[in-house]
């Protein structure tokens, strides 16, 4: 580790953010939180007695996770909530203030999750079936707490295009005990008649109420809507994007054409322009109900709740002095 490159588990797990090994927004906040706790470890050894050299250790691993991935604010959002609680005089106390913050970090992460879930959960009845998009474990949750209500719950898995993160939400449904039906992106809306709710994740949520999750979800919610299906998205409070509040917009991730297109029909086809969006954004007046740990809310009120949480602004504490 040297003053520039942070230690070997905060450059395995930006690694794994980046080619997506690790992904999903709640997963990659508590990843960088832990990658944080075991830098300070590390920068604690490296540093001795020198909590200046300690601080600029940890803001340099918190802008290497920052430059992972650019759409979910879940990641800088974990990050501002270990860096500002770092403090301390000495090397050990500045150590102990961001390992205890990490752990406080991902275990309200948890409580989040599972106080969410019992939130989404009581939007489905018995007999309920449910049309999933990308792979979400905040819009999972809600499932698995009413089928731990005793809820019969079916669902509906949309395949996901390019990565296929379907395939993940079928098997842990199936494995959840929900009957499943996998199905390609492009039969979405023959199958909305057949379904009573859609639940979708959020990477970020704009303070207009926009959702901003994985790309396909805007077209579901306005076919949802045509077809006259409720559709709400499950996201935990970290899922607010602070700087959407002052006007910022919520950068969409551009990824490489080779998820698109593989090179085998590449080469077949022959020169041909290729977009890969990550995401997209659904306005507010296509989604019914934003569900997080605090209770549900319409989306154009979500505003008030990111004013009382994130009202002093995005600080990025990682930024050099
Ligand atoms: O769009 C995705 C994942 O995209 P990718 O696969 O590109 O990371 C998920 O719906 C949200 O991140 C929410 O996930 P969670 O509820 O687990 O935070």
């Amino acid at each position: 580790m040297t003053d520039t490159e942070p230690a070997a588990p905060v450059r395995e797990t930006a690694e794994s953010i980046a080619t997506m090994e690790i992904r999903g927004a709640a997963t990659i906040a508590s990843a960088a939180a832990e990658a944080l706790a075991e830098q300070a470890e590390a920068a604690a050894e490296e540093a001795e007695s020198d909590p200046a050299a300690f601080r600029a250790s940890m803001r340099g691993a918190g802008r290497t996770l920052r430059e992972t991935r650019p759409t979910a604010v879940s990641l800088p959002n974990a990050l501002r909530y270990v860096l500002q609680r770092m403090e301390g005089d000495t090397v050990d106390e500045l150590r102990r203030s961001v390992v205890g913050a990490a752990d406080a970090f991902v275990r309200q992460l948890d409580r989040a999750q599972d106080d969410l879930g019992q939130v989404g959960a009581n939007r489905l009845a018995d007999g309920d079936t449910v049309m999933t998009h990308c792979h979400s474990t905040d819009a999972l949750a809600c499932i698995e707490a009413a089928v731990d209500q005793g809820k019969s719950i079916s669902a509906v898995v949309k395949e996901t295009r390019p990565r296929q993160q379907g395939h993940i939400t079928a098997e842990q449904l199936r494995d959840a005990g929900v009957p499943v039906t996998l199905i390609v992106d492009s039969a979405a809306r023959r199958y909305l008649d057949e379904v009573d709710h859609v639940l979708v994740g959020a990477d970020s949520i704009a303070a207009d109420g926009g959702v901003i999750n994985k790309i396909g979800t805007s077209g579901l919610a306005v076919n949802a809507r045509e077809r006259g299906v409720p559709i709400m998205t499950a996201a935990q409070t970290i899922k607010l994007h602070p700087e959407t509040l002052t006007g910022h917009t919520v950068e969409i991730e551009m990824r490489d054409e080779e998820e698109v297109i593989g090179s085998e029909a590449r080469e077949e086809i022959g020169e041909i322009e290729v977009e890969n969006p990550a995401f997209d954004v659904t306005p507010p007046r296509y989604m019914d109900a934003i569900v997080t740990e605090q209770g549900q809310f319409p989306p154009e009120s979500i505003v008030t709740l990111m004013r009382e949480l994130f009202g002093e602004g995005a600080a990025e504490p990682w930024a050099e002095p």
